[in-house]
């Protein structure tokens, strides 16, 4: 079924790149969601992709309370991209967001950062998270990273009835820039990092190879790379209690679920886990909250998370 509001698709004049815009929905409030930035396949894929990540910003905003409606971006990068082409593509995807006067408000997603709105903003006021010299609140890896440890101590508390991860093992897959300091952000447990970049490996966590991170037994798994991660086939062989994390959209269908609460597996939803840098980024720069304040609204993802687990089917015995 189409529940979208609109997909625009187009060619940058300047760039000749596909870049595309999907609004999921603006019932609650102007659109939100970040510019993502990578390769695809297929141009179908990218269309997918945008589909899928703009719905999942419409379950962000709503559980995290935030009177906005969900959108994503994509700028499919098929060729190599040199700093004069991947100029002249943002401001290409500044015309297409200034399309939508207002109803889409972009910030930074996998593949794009502070810099890159920075050239956003040049053409369309509708850039947040601009680097912090530019009077922006930039990176909101931080903030998300936060989030997801909020996300992990309700659930921890849910899980093994206590939030102290001491001695606990957790396997962070995608020792990115949120991975990292989810990791950090682990004090007492026994933490193994997982990531398809051999060189992000490092003595500070153990290491886990890529194809194993999901096979491998722990008390908790932190997705933190890409979406689509959790398959049936994958949930059949998991070895975990609790899976918490970043990373959007993880199930590769909704009946996914299901198969994690058949397996007693406790699972946050990412789009309750990973709410920490939009909110961050919008108390920040709507709002006008100072940084402390910001974040006692990101901490409010723990309670959310109880909230959820208390009142969910995932609400069932642990049978592992
Ligand atoms: N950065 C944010 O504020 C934010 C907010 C909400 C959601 N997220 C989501 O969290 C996830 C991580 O974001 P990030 O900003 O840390 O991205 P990132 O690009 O900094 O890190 C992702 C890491 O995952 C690794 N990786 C890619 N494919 C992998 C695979 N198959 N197995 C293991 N590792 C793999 C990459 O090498 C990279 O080191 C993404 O899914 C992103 O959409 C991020």
């Amino acid at each position: 079924m189409w529940e979208h509001e609109r997909l625009v698709v187009r060619t940058g004049k300047r760039s000749g790149v596909t870049t595309m815009v999907a609004l999921h929905s603006t019932a609650a409030g102007p659109a939100v969601g970040g510019c993502r930035m990578k390769p695809y396949a297929r141009i179908t894929d990218a269309v997918e992709d945008v589909l899928r990540l703009s719905k999942a910003m419409t379950l962000k905003c709503e559980a995290a309370g935030i009177p906005h409606g969900g959108a994503k971006s994509v700028i499919v990068a098929d060729r190599e991209l040199t700093p004069e082409l991947r100029r002249a593509v943002l401001l290409d995807h500044a015309d297409l967001i200034n399309e939508f006067g207002g109803a889409y408000l972009s910030g930074p997603d996998v593949g794009t950062g502070p810099d890159d709105m920075a050239v956003l903003r040049e053409l369309t006021p509708h850039a947040y998270c601009l680097p912090e010299e530019q009077g922006g609140t930039g990176s909101s890896s931080g903030p998300t990273a936060r989030g997801v440890l909020a996300a992990l101590k309700a659930a921890a508390r849910h899980t093994f009835g206590t939030s102290d991860l001491t001695g606990r093992k957790v396997v962070v897959s995608g020792f990115g820039s949120v991975g990292e300091l989810i990791a950090r952000g682990l004090e007492g447990a026994n933490v193994v990092v997982s990531d398809v970049d051999g060189s992000r490996r490092t003595d500070e966590f153990g290491w886990v190879e890529p194809g194993e991170a999901y096979r491998t037994r722990a008390d908790v798994l932190v997705p933190a790379a890409v979406g689509g991660v959790l398959s049936p086939e994958v949930v059949r062989d998991l070895d975990v209690r609790l899976v918490v994390g970043p990373a959007n959209n993880q199930l590769t269908d909704d009946g996914v679920a299901a198969l994690l609460e058949e397996r007693g597996i406790v699972w946050v939803p990412d789009h309750v886990a990973s709410a920490g840098g939009v909110i961050y980024t919008l108390a920040r720069e709507d709002d006008g909250d100072d940084h402390e304040t910001a974040l006692k609204r990101v901490d409010r993802i723990e309670a959310t998370v109880e909230k959820l687990l208390r009142t969910s089917r995932h609400d069932l015995p642990i049978g592992m």
